[in-house]
């Protein structure tokens, strides 16, 4: 019994933390700042390219130097940016339930893994999952599946359940052949039929009842 989570837009609100990283990078370019709904679209296919979508939302569009700059500059800030981050309601007591049920848990974010490993630290997660992989853990990210195998590779055989928040998640599991959770609260841009999912939740105390019924 497996279950790996995503982590922007699933476990936690963390863009407020990213539009503040995003608008100092942007402030040190002399450009124009962002709004919390844009930084909630950049949102999903890793730092990369959030940054190319930032770039191109506040100057019009982007200039390789400029690119290199931002990114390097918006890791740094990134790598301090949870003070403003939010567990979602009822995250923690969902997974505690999961896991006295016998489930195996990891977590498969886009996230670059030093923003990540951070974040979890702050919340006091840097134990919870037994396994992280971040967005520049693998040659391929998010909706490759290759990452979401890999996490599943190491928590056993047995069913298997994703849980994301994003039309990226939702590819990814269908690429993976699991069967997808959708968070509808997060960073989607697109509305719920648009999205393949197995199921759809808009409150965390619903995921043990799904996820049982995976396995029923
Ligand atoms: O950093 C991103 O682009 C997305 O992160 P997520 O995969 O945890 O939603
Ligand atoms: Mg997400």
């Amino acid at each position: 019994m497996r279950i790996v989570f995503d982590l922007d837009g699933t476990l936690i609100d963390s863009a407020p933390d990213i539009a503040h990283a995003a608008n100092a990078v942007l402030q040190s370019e002399g450009l124009p700042p962002v709004t919390l709904a844009q930084t909630r679209s950049f949102v999903g296919n890793g730092a990369r390219v959030f940054v190319e979508r930032l770039e191109r939302a506040s100057a019009g569009g982007n200039a390789p130097d400029r690119t290199a700059r931002m990114r390097a500059r918006f890791i740094t800030e990134y790598e301090r940016a949870h003070g403003h981050t939010a567990i979602y309601p009822g995250v923690e007591a969902a997974i505690a339930t999961l896991r006295a049920q016998g489930w195996r848990i990891g977590l498969c974010t886009n996230k670059p893994m030093v923003p990540t490993r951070a974040v979890l630290a702050h919340f006091g997660w840097s134990d919870l999952f037994e396994t992280v992989l971040g967005g520049d853990s693998l040659p391929q990210m998010k909706p490759d599946p290759a990452p979401l195998h890999a996490v599943l590779q190491t928590l056993g055989d047995g069913p298997a359940l994703y849980v994301g928040d994003s039309e990226v998640d939702a590819l990814t599991a269908q690429a993976a052949d699991v069967p997808f959770a959708l968070f509808t609260e997060g960073y989607r841009k697109t509305g719920l039929d648009a999205i393949p999912h197995t199921e759809a939740f808009a409150d965390w105390s619903a995921l043990p009842a799904i996820a049982a019924r995976l396995i029923a």
